[in-house]
């Protein structure tokens, strides 16, 4: 990525200190996505990362994942899939629940969305510990998919999420790196 266009994505995200909770910088990317410029360069350079890799759909998990992975769908020419939290989706469903610092949480896909013939591209605007992607690459690949591959807008390096995609056997790629939480 060249600096300009670093710049422009680093600049767009306004961090929040002790929010939601005391000690929590929050990396906000509603401001990224509130300037089009700094929205359009995001959507561009994941689409020039992934243009000739052959994916078959996109996936994006609830909610930011949504606003990043339906337009670099588009502009891959792939099918977008949502994971939601969980009773949000109408047909059969699988689920997957993951560790929070207190308790778990669940996701949902819809059981027919990606079969064995789909290359997946796994989206979300930030990973942290991991919990929530390691829990979509474990659905995808419970459909039969191949997930080799997430993008996401941040990556907050101190946390143990790349790590725990990387023990997974799938690439992560970022665009913008926090130390800390
Ligand atoms: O790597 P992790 O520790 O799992 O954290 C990252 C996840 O947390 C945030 O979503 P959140 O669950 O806050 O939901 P939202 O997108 O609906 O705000 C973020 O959008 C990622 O999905
Ligand atoms: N620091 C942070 N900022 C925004 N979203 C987050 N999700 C988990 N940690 C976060």
């Amino acid at each position: 990525m060249n600096p300009e266009t670093r710049a422009l994505i680093e600049q767009s995200i306004v961090s929040i200190p002790d929010y939601p909770q005391p000690g929590i910088i929050f990396r906000d990317i509603t401001s990224l996505m509130e300037n089009v410029k700094a929205y359009q360069a995001t959507i561009d350079e994941l689409a020039s990362i992934y243009k000739d890799q052959k994916f078959t759909k996109v996936v994006g998990t609830e909610a930011r994942g949504f606003l990043f992975g339906a337009p670099l769908a588009l502009a891959l020419g792939v099918g977008f899939v949502p994971v939601r939290k969980p009773g949000k989706l109408p047909r059969e469903t699988i689920s997957q629940s993951y560790e929070l610092e207190y308790g778990t949480d669940t996701i949902e896909i819809h059981k027919d969305a990606v079969g064995k013939d789909d290359k997946v591209l796994l989206v979300d605007d930030l990973i942290a510990t991991g919990g929530t992607a390691e829990a979509a690459v474990i659905l995808l690949r419970k459909l039969g998919a191949t997930v080799n591959d997430a993008a996401f807008v941040i990556n907050l390096v101190d946390l143990p999420g790349q790590k725990k995609l990387e023990d997974l056997g799938v690439k992560v790629v970022d665009l913008v790196q926090y130390q800390g939480e």
